[in-house]
């Protein structure tokens, strides 16, 4: 055989690999997109309105949560093609209210699952109650439940009025010397030294030192580098792989994760190892700790970690968001018959009690309009539907798609509220002008369940810590926080500095 033949055989054969090689590609790509077309337009959530290229690729859903405009595109996508939007080509976002929230967030079986992309277990390892599976969050939403309980929160009193008053006399320093106020730092440095009373019995000497720890700023951070990071994983699994591999498992990374985590574990296990002076989130639990569901020890280090984020910022965001939107103009008359309710009703902040501000009603109809307008957790609440996949509101969703309400978009629809732009505390108490809202669409504290552990107490803390404002300063908010409310998204609202000048009440 001449050496000519032998490459001529050689050249068919590479030919007849190439063309092989071609026809695989071909055949992959032709099934990929195949599979991409007929999930968006013929599969079973083709059904589903949404914008075509929503329903395509995930891009755009990707590209608005990393912008940080996710929740007000979704509001406009809402408006547009009603109360169920296909989102992306695995997700259904709702904004149908207390029909919906009854839906997806409920007791009723078939139960959808929180998402385990976006609840990612803590550094640890070890579930808390959020990231727990269903019967572990039961067993430790029971025994946390303990500390949440009215009795247990009337106990709470003292330590949450001493903390009160130190915002006040801190705040006054300040006011005194002609100063002005950055409210949304000192709301979150006394509700984290409040929460760190509770679950650490000490505070965390935010107040004292007038900064957030480089702790806090962390966590602040943390939220809008989560999103970005997230969007990156839920792009596709090669780029999931590359971040768990790359990022999360690198050491620069865990390091700083633990050195995070550390900051909670060690105060928790100092305050398991005393006794604290006064009634805290687990003097309950723990004088009833030889029950058989009690808490691990790594259960109480991740769910110190979830306490204080989910019982610090968000309190501080509603009343920071509250004191933008009563010094409007438009709605000063809120403002001052709140401002009668209170010092008519207190001569002193010494006064005061839990139990007295909870009968406030026009107080209670300002918060509730407040949360409605400035949710604290604006974002989706994502769950996944089960196995064999589980009815919404009489249509039939596949296992596995992500599914949620938008609170955002739920809050601010036109068709659950009259004028839903505009802040009017009266829709919350009658008044026969908004006789057709449907104030069950509003549920800032989710629904169901898994609903806000801390809902009770955070309601005595909104009521005091305003309380303890209006019997103490007339506010003003300085022309540079004007456009404050104007901000972005990325899980949580991302916040400016909320400046106002203080005047002492005589
Ligand atoms: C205005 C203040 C607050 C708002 C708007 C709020 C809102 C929420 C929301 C929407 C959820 C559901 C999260 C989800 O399903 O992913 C939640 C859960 C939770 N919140 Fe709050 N929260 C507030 C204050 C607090 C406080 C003060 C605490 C405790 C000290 C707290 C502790 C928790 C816990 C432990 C969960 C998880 C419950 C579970 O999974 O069973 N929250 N909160």
């Amino acid at each position: 055989m001449s050496a000519g033949t032998a490459t001529t055989q050689d050249v068919l054969i590479s030919k007849s690999f190439a063309s092989l090689f071609i026809s695989l590609i071909v055949i992959i790509a032709t099934s990929y997109f195949g599979r991409i077309l007929y999930d968006a337009f013929l599969g079973p959530l083709s059904k589903f309105p949404g914008p075509k290229l929503r329903a395509l690729s995930k891009v755009p859903g990707l590209y608005t949560t990393i912008t940080g405009r996710d929740a007000f595109v979704r509001s406009e996508l809402h408006k547009k093609y009603g109360p169920v939007v296909r989102v992306n080509p695995t997700e259904l976002s709702f904004n149908g209210g207390a029909e919906a929230w009854e839906a997806i967030y409920s007791f009723k079986k078939p139960k959808p699952v929180r998402d385990p992309q976006f609840y990612a277990v803590g550094v640890n390892g070890c579930p808390d109650v959020v990231t727990s599976d269903e019967k572990n969050h039961s067993r430790q939403r029971k025994i946390l439940s303990t500390g949440f309980s009215d009795q247990a929160i009337k106990g709470y009193e003292p330590l949450l009025k001493s903390w009160a008053q130190k915002m006040i006399t801190e705040m006054s320093k300040l006011a005194s010397n002609g100063g002005k106020v950055d409210m949304l730092k000192y709301l979150n440095c006394t509700t984290f030294d409040i929460m760190g009373d509770l679950a650490f019995g000490e505070g965390l000497g935010m107040l004292e030192d007038g900064e957030l720890s480089p702790w806090v700023q962390t966590i602040f951070a943390g939220f809008k580098a989560g999103t970005f990071w997230r969007c990156v994983m839920q792009y596709s699994a090669i780029t999931n792989w590359l971040v768990a591999k790359l990022l999360l498992n690198s050491k620069q990374v865990r390091v700083k994760m633990w050195e995070n985590f550390e900051y909670c574990r060690s105060r928790m296990d100092k305050r398991l190892s005393r006794e604290p002076a006064h009634s805290d989130l687990w003097s309950r639990i723990l004088s009833k700790s030889d029950s058989a569901e009690k808490l691990s020890r790594d259960e109480y280090h991740s769910n110190a970690v979830t306490l204080m984020v989910a019982g610090t910022e968000t309190t501080a965001t509603a009343l920071s968001g509250l004191i933008y939107l009563l010094h409007q103009t438009d709605n000063r008359p809120a403002l001052d018959k709140l401002k009668a309710e209170v010092r008519g009703k207190f001569s002193s902040f010494e006064d005061v009690t839990l139990e007295s501000l909870a009968r406030l009603e026009y107080m209670h109809a300002i918060i509730q309009e407040g949360l409605r307008i400035y949710p604290p957790a604006p974002s989706q609440l994502p769950r996944r539907t089960p196995s064999g996949g589980m009815m919404v509101n009489g249509q039939f969703i596949p296992e596995n798609i992500t599914i949620d309400v938008h609170p955002l978009a739920t809050f601010m629809s036109p068709t659950h509220f009259k004028n839903p732009l505009k802040f009017r505390p009266e829709r919350w108490l009658g008044d026969p002008e908004y006789k057709d809202d449907h104030l069950d669409a509003v549920e800032p504290f989710s629904y169901g369940p898994q609903n806000c552990l801390g809902k009770s107490l955070a309601w005595h803390e909104m009521r005091l810590l305003l309380a303890a404002l209006i019997l103490s300063f007339d506010v003003e908010l300085a022309a540079e926080s004007k456009d404050w409310i104007d901000q972005n998204i990325y899980v949580l609202w991302e916040k400016k500095p909320l400046i106002c000048a203080l005047r002492e009440v005589s």
